[in-house]
């Protein structure tokens, strides 16, 4: 039996990596990374949902070591989690979305650059072409009303090498984080700049101040950009069963089941809550991917069985990289990837696309194991 061996008192889980975070982290910028709207609800249902939901392991299956290369929309990938989109590493660490694209291409994993990343796409896409030959980045975008941004903002992308769009759909709005109002934290310090904004201001790195979160962002921006680019479209954000069926009627490439980790809207139910029913909606006609809450190899696997490709992990890489940098994406990344092979093997799965829906058991929150 080999153990991974890990210095002493480094962290042994996310949970741990999210202490240590805290240590290091200015409290203003530690409550922005885990905090949520207003009461915070969803971000605890998140993940108290995943506790309550009891693995029935299979025995004797003979699945041998567990594979877990999987391919999430034809793009392969060392294991089906993916970096979900995170504005401002710059925040938690000054190797911001530099490190994270290393460690993530360096893991073999799909890494989602956020629009309002603190380093210029252009340069996390070098970034990643330093630690992988063939690194794999998606870019995830909040249409903008001015389309001629949007359409230019896109392009940057794919002329830096992106495989896929993400567009982000929940939030025609900004949620209301009470944690965000106490610490009058509206705007980034001085010296940190949205680096893809550039074309808001003819030429100047933007501020956040100019994104506009907009309630006129529809299915025909959608449409549109489906006319202007040739990239994959995913669209991250999706709760409701109808929802996803139309996103599937519109022939998009992907849908990321989201609540953005409880940020935006409270009270949304917790995303592997809706997996299923939207499961059931689309029928296998669009890959699913799932973020929120995802903290164990155990998440993962049960987010398998309910019907998604992948799963997105957001905060669990910022705590990594605030914790350590590119060191710490990777220990977090390599932390998930052990939990999962683990969990694969205890269930009797021999890889990701081996996991079967009777795996996971729903329990009331009475019975269940509730951490
Ligand atoms: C600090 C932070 C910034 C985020 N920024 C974005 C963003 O710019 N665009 C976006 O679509 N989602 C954003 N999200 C949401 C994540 O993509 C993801 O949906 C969420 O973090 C998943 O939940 P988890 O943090 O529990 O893993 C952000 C989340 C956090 C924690
Ligand atoms: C400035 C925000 C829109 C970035 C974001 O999506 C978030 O913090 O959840």
């Amino acid at each position: 039996m080999t153990a991974p061996s890990l210095p002493h008192g480094a962290p042994v889980n996310v949970r741990e990596f999210e202490q240590a975070a805290r240590m290091v982290l200015d409290p203003v910028h530690d409550d922005y990374v885990r905090g949520g709207a207003q009461d915070e609800v969803t971000v605890r249902a998140n993940e108290s949902a995943f506790a309550g939901l009891c693995l029935v392991p299979r025995v004797l299956r003979g699945a041998g070591e567990p594979v877990l290369r999987t391919a999430v929309l034809g793009h392969e990938a060392s294991m089906p989690v993916v970096i979900a989109p995170t504005a401002f590493h710059r925040l938690v660490h000054p190797d911001a979305e530099r490190a994270t694209a290393r460690a993530a291409a360096a893991e073999g994993v799909i890494m989602i650059a956020a629009m309002l990343s603190t380093v210029a796409i252009e340069d996390v896409a070098a970034e990643a072409r330093k630690a992988a030959t063939d690194p794999c980045l998606w870019f995830q975008l909040y249409p903008q009303p001015d389309l001629g941004f949007t359409r230019a903002i896109v392009q940057r992308a794919e002329a830096a090498g992106c495989r896929a769009l993400v567009v982000t759909a929940d939030s025609p709005a900004l949620g209301r984080a009470e944690r965000n109002d106490r610490n009058d934290f509206h705007d980034l310090p001085p010296g940190l700049r949205c680096e893809n904004l550039r074309e808001l201001r003819g030429g100047e790195p933007g501020s956040v101040r100019q994104v506009v979160l907009s309630p006129e962002i529809s299915w025909r921006h959608v449409e549109w950009l489906r006319e202007t680019t040739d990239l994959p479209i995913l669209v991250k954000g999706v709760l409701h069963p109808a929802d996803a069926a139309l996103a599937a009627d519109l022939g998009v490439d992907g849908i990321m089941v989201s609540n953005h980790g409880g940020r935006q809207l409270d009270t949304t139910p917790p995303t592997i809550a809706q997996l299923p029913r939207i499961a059931e909606a689309v029928a296998g006609r669009v890959p699913l991917l799932l973020d929120g809450g995802v903290r164990r190899g155990t998440d993962v696997i049960k987010a398998l069985a309910l019907g998604a490709a992948a799963v997105g992990i957001g905060r669990p890489v910022m705590w990594g990289l605030a914790v350590a940098g590119e060191d710490g994406v990777s220990a977090v990344l390599s932390m998930l990837r052990r939990e999962l092979a683990n969990a694969l093997a205890l269930c009797g799965c021999a890889g990701p696309a081996d996991v079967p829906r009777d795996l996971v058991m729903d329990i009331s929150a009475k019975e269940g194991c509730a951490r």
